[in-house]
């Protein structure tokens, strides 16, 4: 197992299979890649179902446990299915979507070998999930969250961000996965890094204290020191789960973070946020996992490392200024300022 000079072990990849997508949510990462927005057909540059498996079968052998597969929207992807077919046995393959196209494909999806989805839901009313994701499909969404349940992904995590166009859907959310048994609910803390707009950020310590009181009892996730609240429904016995994602300037989430990510492009990189990459391409087993080896060895915590405090704000390491934004076989091909 491959292991950084944090001591945080590589236990998980998050791929993403393509940076197209059929919404435009306006708050949108797209995993650290900009905009989604463009031709829906697929391109030249996304890596191929055999680059894929081969990609996962070198991870499966460094011990990596699981891949999330993510996009843009991954669901795109008309190879979905066999690639969550070839994934390495043992590995567990799970999916982040915005659950529009679940719809007639969870079941074959599940069938495949797929073990988890969560489905990005903003809100409860068509009107609302509208203005968020610039799309008309709020129906298809929760048609494609039954389907999951039917074909047997429970739980379902539906997957919020939080930020100021959202914050006032939380309580109706929360009623949601309390309610109804087969769903948990993720919060996720509106990341600025890469969207922009720091000023839809809302106060994530807020929405801890208003889970805090809500809650019955109150775990925390070895992974990202992530605090799990077990809400009761007001009327009845059932009991929901809500996890907060909280990354933004947390460097006790970095610090348990063991994750790499794969971009659509086939590059390894270190960090969702920060923006030095490996390409992968066409490279050989051996040549891919010599692209682990230093991808690992060069991860920094986020916060703390990358971003360090001074005076209290977050400012980059001046170690890091001016660091190679592309890395190729471990020459420098770009600069990033
Ligand atoms: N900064 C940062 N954000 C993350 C990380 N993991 C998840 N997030 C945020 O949470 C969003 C949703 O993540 P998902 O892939 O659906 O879920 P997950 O966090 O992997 O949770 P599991 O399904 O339980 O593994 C991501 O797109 C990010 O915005 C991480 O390692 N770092
Ligand atoms: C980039 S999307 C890709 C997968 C799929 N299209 C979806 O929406 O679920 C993965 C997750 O990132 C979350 N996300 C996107 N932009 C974000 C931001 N600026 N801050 C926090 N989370 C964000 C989305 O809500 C979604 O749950
Ligand atoms: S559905 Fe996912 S990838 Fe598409 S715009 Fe929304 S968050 Fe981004
Ligand atoms: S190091 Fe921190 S910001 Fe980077 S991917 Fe991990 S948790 Fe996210």
């Amino acid at each position: 197992m491959l292991v950084d000079g944090f001591g945080r072990e590589l236990t998980e990849i998050r791929m993403s299979l393509t940076d197209r997508c059929n919404f435009d949510c306006v708050y949108c990462h797209n995993e650290g890649l900009g905009d989604t927005r463009g031709p829906m057909a697929p391109r030249d540059e996304e890596m191929t179902t055999d680059e894929v498996v081969r990609v996962l079968s070198v991870a499966a052998d460094l011990d990596v446990e699981a891949v999330k597969l993510t996009g843009g929207e991954p669901m795109l992807r008309e190879d979905l299915e066999e690639i969550v077919r070839r994934a390495p046995d043992g590995m567990e393959v799970s999916l982040t979507t915005n659950g529009s196209f679940l719809p007639g494909r969870a079941e074959g999806l599940v069938e495949a070998g797929l073990e988890r989805v969560n489905v990005s839901q903003d809100a409860v009313d068509p009107e609302a999930f509208a203005e968020i994701t610039k799309s008309g499909a709020y129906d298809r969404v929760v048609e494609g969250v039954d389907a999951a349940l039917e074909a047997g992904l429970d739980p379902v995590k539906l997957n919020m961000v939080v930020f100021e166009g959202t914050v006032e859907y939380v309580p109706q959310l929360v009623d949601r996965v309390a309610e109804r048994d087969g769903l948990r609910l993720q919060l996720i803390e509106y990341m600025p890094e890469i969207a922009g707009h720091p000023e839809w950020a809302v106060d994530v310590d807020r929405v801890h204290e208003w889970l805090d009181d809500r809650a019955d009892r109150v775990e925390t996730r070895e992974m990202h020191d992530r605090k799990r609240y077990f809400v009761r429904a007001e009327d009845g016995d059932g009991e929901g789960m809500v996890e907060v994602v909280d990354p933004v300037e947390n460097a006790d989430f970095c610090e348990s973070c063991h994750r790499v990510r794969v971009t659509h492009d086939g590059s390894l990189k270190g960090c969702l946020n920060r923006p030095r990459v490996h390409p992968m391409g066409e490279l050989s087993e051996a040549e891919i996992r010599a692209a682990f080896h230093e991808v690992v060895g060069d991860r920094v915590p986020y916060y703390g490392e990358f971003m360090v405090e001074e005076d209290g704000e977050w400012v980059r390491n001046d170690e890091y200024v001016g660091e190679p934004l592309v890395v190729e076989h471990g020459r420098v091909t770009a600069d990033d300022d």
